[in-house]
């Protein structure tokens, strides 16, 4: 069995970066630059007002000084002349600050009467202009290599960007495969369960900026997987649920594999998640994940989200691991690398007792999931381990 790390590069071998295409600035949350954006021109465009009061000569700002107020400079209204000395123009906050006045005075340090004003007796030092370009320039250019996010829309929308170019969102197509499944809200036989991971999948797939094609349940056969298969063309990535095992209606790898499936690997040494596969069926890279609902979204984690990831064009990378200490002891690991359902609070990382894979309720409440090397052995509180944050909306 290859490790985990192997598989992962096998199956980031898979993919690549999907084309860009245009997306409109208003419905660009969560996409992903494929190239850098370059400011249309400067912000603020203009030497503009922080303040409500009068702009002045720097010169004339002088306890006491009676200046004669020459018109109005208000946001989106400038004020067109120039401010000589002894003279202010009555000014607001965001207005352009206008030529010969290099200072505001606000208006609680001034006296008006008619057309002239009184400064108080004392002045503060502050000038309350922002300079043309002081947030940015003209010309300069952003790159965030992340999933746009508000304070990045904001920041593109000043720039004056109508639409972004971004990676396509990868379409996933999911194929729960079983027939034990049946999909919620429906009557089961007394024999069936509810078909469950393609949801939390479908989920986690969109949080991270992706599109999840479900299709209908795969029964165990192999014209029905066919027929799913059939469905799932065109898809950037299929994803199957189940059927991945040694048994004799586990018929995934089976079928794919007369269907021409190049087979980039299959069982590999994780905990959950042996009987993983993947590989190239149709054109599309492909994974196979295990039935187990915890070991699919585990591999979710750990394999299908660098893969969407990659596909965005944010890197070939692995999930994210942060390290923290244990708050209880855990036993020596075995052979193959574990991810253990654990809560992570102000004392650190405890593992839940109860670690099969089949128990939703178990990860539900998980905030984590402790990695452990193969073959690790015991560790104490208070030992350092690393583990993925599993946040609730992914
Ligand atoms: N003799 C062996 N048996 C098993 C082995 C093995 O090495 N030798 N590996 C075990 C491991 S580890 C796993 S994980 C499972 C995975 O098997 P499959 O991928 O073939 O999954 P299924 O048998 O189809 O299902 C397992 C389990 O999960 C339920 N399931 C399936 N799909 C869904 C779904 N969409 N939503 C909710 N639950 C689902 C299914 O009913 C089963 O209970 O194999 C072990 N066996
Ligand atoms: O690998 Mo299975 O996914 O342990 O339950």
């Amino acid at each position: 069995m290859i490790s985990v790390e192997e598989a992962l590069d096998g199956i980031l071998a898979l993919v690549a970066p999907l084309d860009p295409e245009d997306v409109p600035l208003a419905e660009a949350r969560g996409r992903v630059l494929s190239a850098p954006v370059r400011a249309a021109r400067a912000q603020p465009p203009f030497p503009s007002s922080a303040m409500d009061g009068y702009a002045l000569a720097a010169g004339d700002a002088r306890p006491g000084a009676r200046l004669r107020v020459i018109g109005q400079s208000a946001a989106g209204h400038g004020f067109d002349g120039t401010v000589g000395p002894g003279e202010a123009v009555r000014i607001f906050t965001g207005a352009p600050v206008p030529p010969g006045a290099d200072r505001v005075v606000i208006q609680e340090d001034v006296a008006a009467e008619g057309d002239t004003v009184t400064l108080g007796e004392t002045l503060d030092d502050n000038l309350y202009v922002r300079p043309e370009g002081g947030d940015f320039r003209a010309g300069d250019e952003v790159f965030p290599r992340r999933r746009l996010g508000a304070a990045d829309l904001t920041l593109l929308a000043a720039m004056n960007t109508g639409t972004i170019r971004a990676a396509r969102q990868p379409e996933v197509a999911l194929i729960a495969t079983g027939d034990e499944l049946a999909m919620p809200g429906e009557a089961p036989r007394p024999d069936q369960i509810i078909a469950s991971n393609t949801f939390g999948l479908k989920a986690m797939i969109e949080a991270a900026g992706g599109r999840a094609r479900l299709l209908p349940i795969a029964r165990d056969n192999a014209a029905s997987l066919t027929k799913a298969f059939d469905f799932a063309r065109g898809a950037d990535l299929v994803v199957t649920i189940g059927g991945a095992s040694v048994g004799d209606h586990d018929i995934v790898d089976r079928v794919a594999a007369a269907r021409g499936m190049e087979r980039a690997f299959y069982k590999i040494a994780m905990r959950p998640g042996k009987p993983l596969m993947a590989g190239r069926l149709d054109g599309a890279p492909m994974i196979g994940l295990p039935g187990n609902p915890v070991s699919s979204m585990v591999c979710g984690h750990v394999f299908v989200l660098p893969a969407l990831r990659a596909m965005l064009g944010l890197g070939a990378a692995p999930a994210p691991r942060a390290r923290a200490p244990l708050a209880a002891p855990v036993a020596a690991n075995g052979p193959r690398e574990h991810y253990m359902r654990a809560t992570l609070g102000p004392e650190g990382l405890s593992a839940f007792d109860r670690q099969d894979s089949s128990l939703m309720s178990v990860f539900a409440a998980a905030q984590a999931l402790i990695v452990r090397p193969p073959h690790d052995g015991p560790r104490d509180a208070g030992d350092t381990v690393e583990y993925l944050s599993l946040s609730p909306e992914a």
